[in-house]
């Protein structure tokens, strides 16, 4: 049975050179339409992402999975709930708790600082590094690319040469193929050289798109993983959107940057280095001309990708909060549409989208001012190698071919630094995006569900809530619970009554140990929770939330969320315990019925209750249900309630924690215990004999809601 609280008071207290198809020119288009890019990719990369990844973000009831582990509510998805019961809420009359409004900004500034990872940022470089490091696994298909690079860049770069000893043969009458070649040899052995540098620059682009995608694909999974296991405080300070953004868009940005970014940038760097190698060896006094605007440029160059740097940063982050609307209030749309709100949020998602343009904007003027800037630069070398190079032709100091070949190759060279630029703008993209990673990556949860920790021998005996204090990370100046101490006893069947607002849902987070206790500890068998290894701990419960959401998908798959291993004989028997059996087998295609996004497709009680079955596939040795009847009128309550705490359920030896307002719910448990002003336990004991104390908390809290009816 239940033990009385313990009192509260002690404890109370408050690409250049066309390598892959892309043109060949100083003013890369790649710089140029950063924000495109950014939305091209984020656009092309969401659609299939986002059914991939908001499913297993948007999950809501806590059960073990198909792989035995343990999952759980997403905030983005409570925050979502605590949007669209808010108007449910006030549509029907019911009173919101006075302190359950919006996040204010202090609550929103401490949710971010509790979701931010501690520490320094890198700076550019070795952050880049590192985001250099995570491409090892492609390490050796990207040395396989670099391979070939080598090899298409060694053949473009003797294209000029030849073509200068072709232009030479074909105006000078006694000039000869080198090696003794006819013509058609000559013609021929070039055309086979060229062949064989489209063969590696093709192997190139095949290798290294590979490697950058298997590097996306790998950035997103750690990246997901990471997110997935992060703590609760995480999530109330994080948006769902903003976290799609970044699995989708910046592990797109990153992984370019050091794949294909890479061998852009190398063969820039070779084809630059090789130009002017082979402009000196031609002719010395034309490369310096040529080679006067080399300096001004580079420092320029700098210039420009640290601004771009920022300016991805905070592009990234603007796509992220468009992502961020797009997901809520489309997720939201019934709501929406329901207020008539969609003149509203287009003018929201504009606003957002807005930004973007500001910022495409100015990353397009620091582009034009940047490549033309380049454009002309080179255009008046090549003015003033004209110039110079006529005069040493008509002087015979060199040949027609030379200043031809010269020509060529500082076309190449300025094409070449052109691409140097761009590799720099796009591995400072890269940085900027990959900040935004790293720090997803480096965050260790708070509350890590597989660490090392004890795990019971046997089964649960106890479980003891002593002198609890608890705060929110998101709230920490509101005190919820205060000096709390209770205890249940396995097999006990208890109810938690309380006003709205007081902390019920909060004392089930604390079981499944979303949060830690701010004061106090929680614990089973006399172990503080916080020792127990807790994915063994929260396999052995299951959690019915306050508005369970299904995910996309049959009423069979999501029942297998619970119990992947379990016979359709099971899984039938489940819905019969939950009262669910009798309208799914009536649906067209029964457990196989789709039931839409979040499990919209089916009514608020018909979703209680397969969420009631989910739940009780898992076997667990302790039930939390919160409010998970609310939806169900009283004969299906009474049934449901009669499978939950029956005989035959109390053979099981279940505890069942139930959160509940109604008398119906409360009187089914063996206590009650009701919560108080204070944060602690008010009063505790069998519904009736509470009943019966004439000034009783809950005999009060029961006349109170009769009154409102
Ligand atoms: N993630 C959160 N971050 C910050 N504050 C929270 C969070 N969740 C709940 N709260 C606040 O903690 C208090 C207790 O919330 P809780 O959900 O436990 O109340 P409850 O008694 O279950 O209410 P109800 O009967 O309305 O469901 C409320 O004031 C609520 O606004």
């Amino acid at each position: 049975m239940l033990n009385r609280q313990l009192g509260s008071t002690a404890a109370r207290q408050a690409s250049p050179g066309g390598g892959d198809g892309r043109p060949s020119t100083s003013t890369s288009p790649r710089a140029v339409d950063m924000t495109q890019h950014v939305l091209a990719s984020g656009g092309r990369a969401r659609s299939p992402l986002l059914a991939d990844v908001t499913t297993p973000l948007l999950s809501s009831t806590v059960v073990r999975g198909p792989d035995g582990r343990y999952y759980s509510t997403s905030p983005g998805q409570q925050q979502q709930q605590q949007q669209q019961s808010r108007p449910a809420s006030a549509l029907s009359g019911r009173s919101e708790p006075a302190d359950a409004g919006a996040m204010d900004e202090k609550a929103a500034a401490a949710a971010a600082a509790a979701a931010e990872p501690g520490g320094k940022k890198p700076g550019a470089a070795s952050a880049w590094l590192r985001l250099f490091r995570m491409a090892r696994p492609e390490y050796r298909m990207l040395g396989g690319a670099v391979g070939l690079l080598l090899v298409s860049s060694g053949v473009s770069m003797a294209i000029p040469f030849s073509m200068g000893k072709i232009i030479d043969m074909a105006t000078s009458a006694g000039a000869a193929m080198p090696y003794g070649l006819t013509p058609a040899q000559g013609f021929g052995a070039l055309a086979a050289v060229f062949a064989v540098g489209a063969l590696a620059n093709a192997g190139r682009i095949v290798l290294m798109r590979t490697a950058g995608e298997r590097m996306v694909a790998r950035l997103r999974r750690d990246l997901f993983g990471r997110v997935v296991r992060q703590d609760m405080a995480f999530f109330d300070g994080s948006r769902t959107g903003d976290l799609v953004s970044r699995l989708s868009t910046d592990t797109a940005v990153v992984s370019r940057s050091i794949t294909s970014n890479v061998s852009d940038g190398l063969r820039a760097a070779l084809s630059a280095a090789a130009g002017v190698a082979m402009m000196v060896v031609v002719s010395p006094k034309l490369t310096g001309v040529m080679l006067g605007i080399i300096p001004p440029l580079a420092l320029w160059g700098v210039v420009y990708g640290r601004f771009v740097r920022r300016l991805a940063r905070d592009t990234q982050q603007a796509v992220g909060a468009l992502s961020r609307v797009a997901e809520e209030r489309l997720g939201n749309v019934r709501t929406v549409q329901a207020f008539s709100g969609e003149a509203a949020e287009e003018a929201r998602f504009d606003g957002e989208a807005q930004r973007i343009l500001a910022l495409a904007r100015r990353e397009a003027v620091a582009s034009a001012l940047f490549f033309g800037g380049n454009g002309l630069a080179g255009n008046l070398a090549l003015l003033a190698f004209l110039a110079l190079g006529g005069r040493m032709v008509l002087r015979g100091e060199i040949s027609v071919g030379d200043m031809a070949s010269v020509m060529m190759y500082s076309g190449y060279v300025g094409m070449s630094l052109g691409g140097l630029t761009a590799f720099y703008a796009e591995a400072m993209k890269g940085v900027g995006a990959g900040e935004r990673l790293l720090e997803l990556l480096d965050r260790r949860p708070a509350v890590d569900a597989a660490a090392p920790g004890v795990r019971l021998a046997g089964p649960v005996e106890t479980i003891a809530f002593a002198a609890v204090g608890f705060r929110y990370p998101a709230r920490p100046d509101a005190a919820v619970l205060r000096g709390l101490s209770l205890e249940i006893p396995a097999g006990a069947h208890v109810a938690i009554a309380g006003p709205s607002g007081k902390g019920k849902s909060t004392l089930a987070a604390l079981l499944l140990r979303f949060y830690d206790p701010s004061d106090g500890r929680v614990l089973v068998n006399g172990h503080d929770l916080r020792t127990l290894q807790l994915h063994a701990w929260r396999r052995r419960l299951a959690l019915v939330p306050q508005e369970p959401a299904l995910f996309a998908g049959s009423i069979r798959d999501n029942l297998l969320y619970g119990n992947a291993q379990a016979s359709d004989a099971q899984l039938v028997e489940a819905l019969e315990r939950a009262d669910a059996w009798h309208f799914v087998e009536r649906l067209p295609a029964q457990m196989d019925t789709y039931v839409g996004e979040r499990g919209a497709a089916l009514s608020g009680g018909q979703r209680q209750r397969v969420a009631i079955a989910r739940a009780l596939l898992a076997q667990p040795e302790v039930l939390i249900l919160d409010e998970a009847t609310s939806a169900l009128d009283g004969t299906r309550e009474a049934r449901v309630l009669g499978a939950l705490h029956g005989g035959a359920a109390r053979a099981r030896r279940m505890t069942v924690v139930t959160v509940a307002h109604r008398a119906s719910t409360l009187r089914c448990s063996d206590t009650v215990v009701v919560l108080g002003d204070d944060g602690g336990v008010a009063e505790a004991g069998a519904f009736d004999e509470l009943m019966l104390r004439p000034d009783g908390h809950l005999r009060r809290l029961m006349a109170a809601q009769q009154h409102a009816q």
